[in-house]
């Protein structure tokens, strides 16, 4: 195995707090028979700015991790080892998992459904203004009200006044899903979690919404990118990181993982891809 790099990339310089930090995690759920261990000695650091991508077959740890950063754990499953760092800050290890509010404040999260984690009894609108006046208290009516417009010209709509006045039901699943994005970035956090945040879309709304996605990270968010679909990643993100039963097994940059995968995981991920000419010609195009 490659010696896994768990410091930011180079061009960030040395010096660079990471915005996430997870070092040593350790992951365990409580069942009926005992204990299971979900992940084990996971360490990665994000960058400011960068998209790094999880990725996995079903049932690797994606979401488990994911849900642990933001303290969305099941109950019966808690962090048992390890810490994870947010902003140089630790914000959660074996002692602390609670949430100390971060959620929505530094952390947003997207999650594949958009349209179930929007209230259908609320206008868009509403909703934004909502989550601003819970995060910013302070922050005038209007000046609220300039970041909601703003936030929503960001993610692409053109008539912004329109999808402020409607309900999540008279709009399409991808302005849910760039919606949804919305809410997770209004306040703007240093480090936005999607998971599985594009998987529902057809093609071309998937394009619109990455754009999105990439276009915060260009603005110093940073992203950890969950998806099952290595092709995707390959196009978005700047390191994948792979996962196999709870374990990291390579973290790499997007462009020299798909082109020179080390494990036999990883290339056994790229075979199960129709087309792997595709992805290489994809990860080759944003050299
Ligand atoms: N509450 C829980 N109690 C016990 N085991 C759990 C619990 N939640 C998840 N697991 C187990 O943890 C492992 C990792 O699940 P997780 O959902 O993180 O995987 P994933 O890579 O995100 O999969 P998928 O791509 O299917 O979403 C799986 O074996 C799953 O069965």
């Amino acid at each position: 195995m490659k010696t896994l790099s768990a410091t930011a990339p180079a061009a960030v310089g040395p010096a660079a707090v990471p915005t996430l930090q997870i070092q040593d995690l350790e992951i365990t759920a409580a069942t009926g028979s005992g204990t299971t261990t979900l992940v084990e000695g996971f360490t990665l650091s994000v960058a400011p700015g960068e998209i790094v991508g999880l990725i996995g077959e079903s049932g690797s740890g994606k979401t488990t991790i994911a849900r642990s950063i933001i303290g969305l754990l099941d109950k019966n499953v808690s962090v048992s080892g390890g810490s994870i760092g947010l902003n140089g800050t630790t914000i959660r290890n074996a002692d602390e998992n609670h949430t100390h509010g971060l959620r929505g404040r530094s952390i947003g999260m997207v999650f594949q459904n958009a349209t179930g984690s929007l209230d259908p009894l609320m206008r868009i609108g509403t909703q934004l203004l909502e989550v601003v006046r819970v995060v910013q208290p302070a922050l005038k009516k209007r000046a609220a009200d300039e970041l909601v417009r703003t936030t929503l010209a960001d993610m692409g709509f053109a008539d912004v006044q329109r999808v402020m006045r409607s309900y999540p039901h008279q709009l399409s699943g991808g302005m849910n899903q760039r919606v949804a994005i919305a809410l997770a970035v209004v306040n703007r956090p240093a480090l936005i979690i999607a998971d599985e945040a594009t998987s529902a879309l057809d093609v071309t709304t998937q394009a619109g919404v990455v754009k999105v996605l990439q276009g915060l990270a260009a603005t110093g968010i940073s992203l950890v990118f969950v998806t099952h679909d290595l092709l995707l990643a390959s196009e978005i993100c700047d390191r994948i990181a792979v996962l196999e039963k709870g374990r990291l097994v390579e973290l790499d940059n997007a462009v020299d993982l798909v082109a020179h995968p080390r494990e036999p995981y990883t290339k056994a991920l790229l075979d199960a891809i129709p087309n792997p000419h595709e992805i290489a010609a994809a990860a080759a195009a944003r050299v």
